[in-house]
């Protein structure tokens, strides 16, 4: 049952009402929600670990009571999810429904509470201050150090000169170890303060902030940011703007961009009546780099749900690359390690099948006492191995100082 609060201090605090260890938040331009306790929880692997979920959750609104007089996107009957990369990832895919969700948009705020079939006693939460003292974490190369992520983007395009691929995309990790009582409402604080304009998102010990939407889902509308291709902020506003006009009129970008924006328009075309791309991509800010990017828009002509939706889009080549198959074999090969959630779709579903689903970027997974951040960037015929190391080094910035 949602009801309205009229408490400033609420939309203000969002993050004291969510758990310092087990964090659940969604957050744009100091809007969103954040859960705490869980209600219901799942979790999925392999590869219908999407459709297995799109279902769950059918059966589990239908079995459901919603109350929810406020109608706004967010309120009513929610649930967290994030889902891995890979259908072969040891990671789980989970979904959780909270207890309570507190949210703010548009000068409007409201609690949910949600109670379980087996009705456990009524949730109470209080809110707790956030401790935003420095964690100062150090973190080190993980299962690919600096020297191992230079040759992969070589091998890869020796493979893209072989024909076998047009674009892979490659990431690295970084790891460090954390103290298992860190209240991680701090870094989640700074990420929302850092990045506005992207999602800052908490989900099962996943965190981060990404600026990529693969899909949001609103009463039968449907639009996506699709992003491929970035370069430095520049030092001076000069140089800030001749970096930007670089970026959009780079052919070598524009050919890595225009193959994320095609795996998005084909994977939503079968679900949509009409379905558009921004002309041409134009240069996103971001204060750690500059990003070409593309809005897509469109109208819901099925009764897929947003689940359904993601499972049609990942992964797009903005993160496996082109042709699909071909890329995460590639990925399989050179990168050391299992991606987890990252670059899987993380988000929130209501009842109604709406939500938000941005691509797992900018993040690390908290796990007990070690914290493993990634970050990784398209290759294409033309990449320099030496600047998609700096590249990824810049995309790393939102977590490594958020932790700092
Ligand atoms: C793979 C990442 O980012 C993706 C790759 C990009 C690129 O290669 O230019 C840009 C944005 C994202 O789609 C990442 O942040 O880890």
């Amino acid at each position: 049952m949602t009801v309205e609060v009229d408490s400033p201090a609420v939309a203000e605090h969002l993050l004291q009402h969510t758990s310092s260890t087990h964090p659940l938040v969604w957050i744009r331009r100091g809007e969103g929600f954040v859960g705490w306790g869980e209600a219901l929880r799942w979790e999925f692997s392999g590869p219908d670990r999407f459709t297995r979920a799109a279902t769950l959750w059918r059966e589990t609104v239908a079995a459901s009571t919603v109350t929810d007089p406020v109608s706004l996107p967010g309120t009513g009957l929610v649930a967290f999810a994030a889902f891995a990369f890979s259908p072969s990832s040891s990671r789980t895919s989970t979904l959780i429904v909270p207890r309570i969700v507190v949210g703010s948009r548009g000068g409007r705020t409201w609690v949910t509470t949600i109670d379980p079939a087996d009705g456990t006693d009524e949730a109470t939460a209080t809110a707790t201050p956030v401790d935003d003292s420095d964690l100062a974490l150090s973190f080190t190369p993980g299962a690919m150090s600096a020297d191992a992520y230079r040759s992969a983007v070589a091998d890869a395009i020796g493979r893209i000169e072989a024909g076998e691929v047009e674009k892979v995309v490659l990431a690295r990790d970084l790891v460090s170890p954390i103290s298992p009582g860190a209240d991680l409402r701090g870094p989640l604080a700074k990420l929302a303060m850092g990045y506005p304009d992207c999602w800052t998102f908490a989900v099962d010990g996943l965190i981060g902030s990404s600026p990529e939407m693969l899909v949001r889902v609103a009463s039968g509308t449907l639009q996506a940011r699709v992003l491929a291709g970035s370069t430095a902020r520049g030092a001076t506003a000069a140089e800030d703007t001749a970096a930007a006009l670089a970026l959009v009129t780079s052919e070598k970008d524009r050919d890595e961009h225009g193959f994320a924006v095609r795996s998005v328009l084909r994977a939503f075309a079968p679900h949509t009546s009409s379905l558009v791309a921004s002309e041409i991509p134009f240069a996103l800010k971001l204060p750690n780099l500059w990003h070409l990017a593309s809005d897509v828009e469109g109208c819901l002509a099925d009764s897929s749900n947003s689940i359904d939706l993601i499972d049609a889009a990942h992964p797009t080549a903005a993160v496996a690359g082109s042709p699909t198959a071909a890329a995460i074999s590639i990925i399989d090969e050179l990168e050391p390690f299992d991606r987890g959630r990252y670059a899987g779709p993380v988000g929130w579903i209501d009842e109604e099948g709406n939500g938000e689903w941005a691509v797992a970027l900018r993040c690390a997974q908290v796990d007990v006492g070690t914290l493993t951040a990634y970050a990784g960037a398209g290759i294409v015929a033309g990449s320099v191995p030496a600047s998609e190391l700096a590249e990824t080094a810049m995309k790393f910035r939102p977590v490594v100082d958020a932790f700092d």
